[in-house]
């Protein structure tokens, strides 16, 4: 407890030293509910009382943990239980409180709380929702181990919930603080060293980091040529949708060593045209992409992705985008990794006879996207502002009860992506990094996951470069690939004494 709280209280400091500029004087008001998560609130809030900071602690259960409020006796603290008063009061208490506090604290309930917060919490968590929203200047709300409310095993939001725009939470990220749509809720995610050993379990969720990008990156060696990088097959564009070819070949040519296009000769002239180093027509490949552009009614583009797919599945990893969806066999490998956004997710479940509307998969994006693991075999990537991977689980490795494994949850890229052809990008991206690790994809296939999720890393991060804060289109992402993957694969600057690198 004692550093849980702690990491609690620095958090809270930060925050006031980088609004206020100082520490003393600041306002924080501490909201607190029954249970060793309210206990870590007291805790915090009798550490920054003794700072000179004024705390308003607010408590929602009638028995605040014993401990926690013995430490803020004798202190400057104030104390107001909501629990006994009558609702008015309590409402009123909670808007004179948050209006001018400089930071709030959600110590309301942790990870014992299942479908949502009810009672008195329920009605401060809303009202405090309601008087941050209304504020002036709204206050930082930091949240402690989880926002209260959300689910914490999936990522639902069952009821009201205080958006934080810290999580300081205990021990390992739990999946709701990953998962769409509570993920929106959870701000930045600071994880406190509990020195748990966390290494035997199987998280049901994560989020690949730069480093874990940079370790799973194909870095070419001396003895490489083009073709021992991996050769990249692309079965895109069409001729209403030539652009889609353009842009999935333009963001895999830097990272492949060959790309090969298939498509119609349209097409292919505009792909030669955006990169010559592009060769036309079909060959042996290490991966393939097959769909983007493509419609799904388009008979002459789907006999070619038919081809790939029956060359390329079972064989090679091969990215399945858009028009190809529909394409696909019942059953196939997890070497086969889908990209579908919600619209297409939704039309696939459905085609498989689980009637599903776009709206319910973003509803419930991780069940959709292990149902439609369950159903294929696939890995599957649904894009979104958190683009989820799921794939099955490993053999020998407990995983959900469905037969799918952890869910990579990565959210890296920036609102101007949702814009035409962002997808028909990261396909490429996506396509090229399998080519560079086919042989380790195809010689254990769950790696498929973890390399989609790592593209999806990239894929968000050139969205950030392009944009600096603005607009962008498609393309702009593409050309800010090999900056982003440059930058995470260079070696740590690291400082030696008097701040000088070793020499
Ligand atoms: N430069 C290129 O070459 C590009 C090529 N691209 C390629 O295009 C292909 C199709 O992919 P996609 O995802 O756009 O189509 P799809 O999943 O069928 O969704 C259709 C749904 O959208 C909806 N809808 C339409 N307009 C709407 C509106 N104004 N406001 C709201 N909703 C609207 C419409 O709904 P409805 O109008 O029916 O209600 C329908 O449900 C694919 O191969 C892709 O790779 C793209 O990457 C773009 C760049
Ligand atoms: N609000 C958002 N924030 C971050 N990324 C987004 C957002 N909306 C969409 N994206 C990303 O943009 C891409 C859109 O892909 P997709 O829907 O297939 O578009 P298209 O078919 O036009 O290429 C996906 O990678 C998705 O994750």
């Amino acid at each position: 407890m004692a550093t849980a709280a702690r990491a609690v209280e620095l958090a809270v400091v930060h925050a006031l030293r980088e609004r206020t500029g100082g520490v003393a004087g600041g306002r924080v008001v501490v909201l607190v509910g029954a249970g060793n998560n309210g206990g870590d609130g007291l805790y915090a809030a009798a550490g920054l009382a003794r700072r000179g900071v004024g705390v308003h602690v607010l408590t929602t259960s009638e028995h605040p943990q014993a401990g926690g409020l013995a430490a803020l006796r004798g202190g400057t603290a104030r104390l107001v239980p909501l629990a006994q008063a009558w609702p008015a009061q309590a409402l009123r208490a909670v808007a004179d409180a948050v209006g001018p506090a400089d930071v709030v604290v959600d110590a309301v309930a942790g990870t014992g709380v299942t479908g949502g917060l009810r009672g008195v919490a329920a009605t401060v968590v809303a009202a405090t929702r309601e008087a941050v929203e209304a504020a002036p200047r709204p206050p930082v709300v930091v949240a402690v181990d989880v926002p209260s409310g959300i689910g914490v095993d999936d990522g639902a939001l069952p009821g009201d919930v205080l958006p934080a725009d810290v999580t300081v939470t205990m021990g390992v990220a739990k999946p709701g603080l990953l998962l769409p749509p509570a993920t929106v809720c959870a701000g930045r995610v600071e994880v406190v060293d509990l020195g748990l050993d966390l290494t035997r379990r199987t998280p049901a969720a994560a989020r690949l980091t730069d480093a874990d990008v940079a370790d799973l990156w194909p870095v070419p060696h001396r003895e490489d040529h083009k073709y021992s990088r991996g050769v990249l097959g692309v079965v895109a564009g069409s001729d209403r949708y030539p652009g889609a070819a353009v842009l999935a070949t333009s963001a895999a040519a830097p990272l492949a060593g060959m790309v090969r296009y298939v498509g119609p000769d349209g097409a292919a002239r505009h792909v030669l045209d955006a990169r010559p180093e592009v060769v036309v027509g079909s060959g042996r490949v290490q991966a393939w992409v097959v769909g983007p552009g493509v419609g799904d009614d388009d008979t002459a583009r789907l006999r070619d992705v038919r081809r790939a797919l029956a060359e390329g599945l079972g064989t090679v990893p091969v990215v399945v985008d858009a028009g190809a969806l529909l394409a696909l066999p019942e059953r196939v490998a997890p070497t086969a990794v889908l990209t579908p956004h919600a619209g297409e997710l939704a039309r696939l479940l459905s085609a498989w006879g689980r009637s599903t509307s776009r709206a319910d998969v973003e509803a419930d994006p991780v069940g959709a996207a292990r149902r439609a693991v369950s159903f294929t075999g696939a890995t599957v990537l649904l894009k979104g502002a958190t683009t989820l991977v799921v794939g099955p689980s490993e053999e020998g490795v407990a995983g959900s009860s469905d037969g799918t494994g952890t869910v990579y949850a990565q959210a890296d890229g920036t609102d101007w992506l949702a814009t035409a052809g962002a997808g028909d990008v990261l396909a490429g991206v996506l396509g090229a990094l399998l080519a560079g690790r086919s042989a380790d994809v195809m010689a254990h296939p769950p790696l498929a996951a973890r390399l989609a999720a790592a593209a999806a890393l990239v894929h968000g991060r050139a969205a950030r470069a392009a944009s600096a804060g603005g607009p962008l289109v498609a393309l702009d992402v593409a050309r800010a690939v090999p900056g982003v993957v440059a930058t995470l694969l260079a070696p740590p600057l690291r400082t030696g004494p008097g701040g000088r690198m070793p020499g």
